[in-house]
């Protein structure tokens, strides 16, 4: 049987660092929830079996009539980290019938600049993958290290050559993700992205390249930032 595209969304984070009196991806953007703009993108994607989105056990703001008529389903198994609610929505996944050759894409709620044809060009780079990969960006930026004090007096310039900021989606097998992630936490890692899991059990996840409108919404400021993005998103 051929392998099939799965979409997972973790979406239990409570976005402590953006300041909106609610996790930040149900705030509204452009007249939409963040979420709204996450889930339309994958809606978009034929190509993907399923769509899961992971929220928390106790979400008193997830409505899913309002993003009717998307086709997504929706686990309340979020953890207490990142890592801990991907590792569930995976459990979730293989309980409904997806097997460890399947591709997943994990990507976060907080990344409503998403598009359809950003999720194709990653499907399209690394269906033949032998380990998968990663949407990123390469560093633009002169990148400054900080004294050892932590300070704001710089210590050193450091060399941004060969250097790429981590986007999602992340697009692993099923099985090698879960391999993964249970090794990490057997090792006591609480990773950040996914990737971090696959390096850790050796291999050398692929990086593709992502687009700046693909940015996390994380700091109060980026609400604005997403606003002015998906406006034009929406116009064009
Ligand atoms: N326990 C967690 C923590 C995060 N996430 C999700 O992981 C994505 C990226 O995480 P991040 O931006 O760090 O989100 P928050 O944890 O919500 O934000 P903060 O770190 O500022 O609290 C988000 O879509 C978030 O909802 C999750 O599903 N479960
Ligand atoms: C997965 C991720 O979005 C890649 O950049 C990121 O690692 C998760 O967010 P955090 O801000 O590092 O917690």
């Amino acid at each position: 049987m051929n392998s099939r595209f799965f979409a997972l969304i973790p979406c239990a984070g409570t976005g402590s660092r953006s300041g909106a009196p609610m996790p930040k991806q149900y705030r509204s953007v452009a007249g939409r929830e963040l979420l709204h703009y996450t889930l339309a993108a994958f809606d978009a994607c034929p190509e993907l079996a399923q769509t899961l989105v992971v929220i928390s056990p106790d979400d008193t703001h997830f409505d899913a009539q309002r993003f009717a008529p998307m086709r997504f389903a929706v686990r309340r198994c979020g953890g207490a980290s990142r890592q801990a609610s991907v590792r569930n929505g995976l459990d979730a996944l293989c309980e409904t019938g997806a097997t460890d050759d399947d591709w997943v894409l994990v990507h976060d709620a907080a990344r409503p600049g998403i598009t359809p044809e950003l999720i194709r060009s990653l499907i399209a780079a690394l269906a033949e993958d032998a380990v998968g990969g990663i949407m990123a960006l390469p560093v633009a930026d002169t990148l400054k290290r900080v004294d050892a004090a932590g300070g704001d007096r710089i210590a050193r310039t450091e060399p941004r050559s060969g250097l790429w900021q981590a986007q999602t989606p992340q697009m692993f097998r099923i099985g090698m993700l879960r391999e993964a992630i249970a090794r990490a936490e057997r090792d006591g890692h609480d990773l950040t992205d996914e990737a971090s899991a696959i390096e850790w059990l050796g291999h050398a996840p692929r990086l593709v390249q992502g687009s700046l409108r693909n940015f996390k919404v994380t700091y109060p400021e980026d609400f604005a930032l997403a606003e002015a993005i998906l406006t034009h998103g929406a116009s064009r």
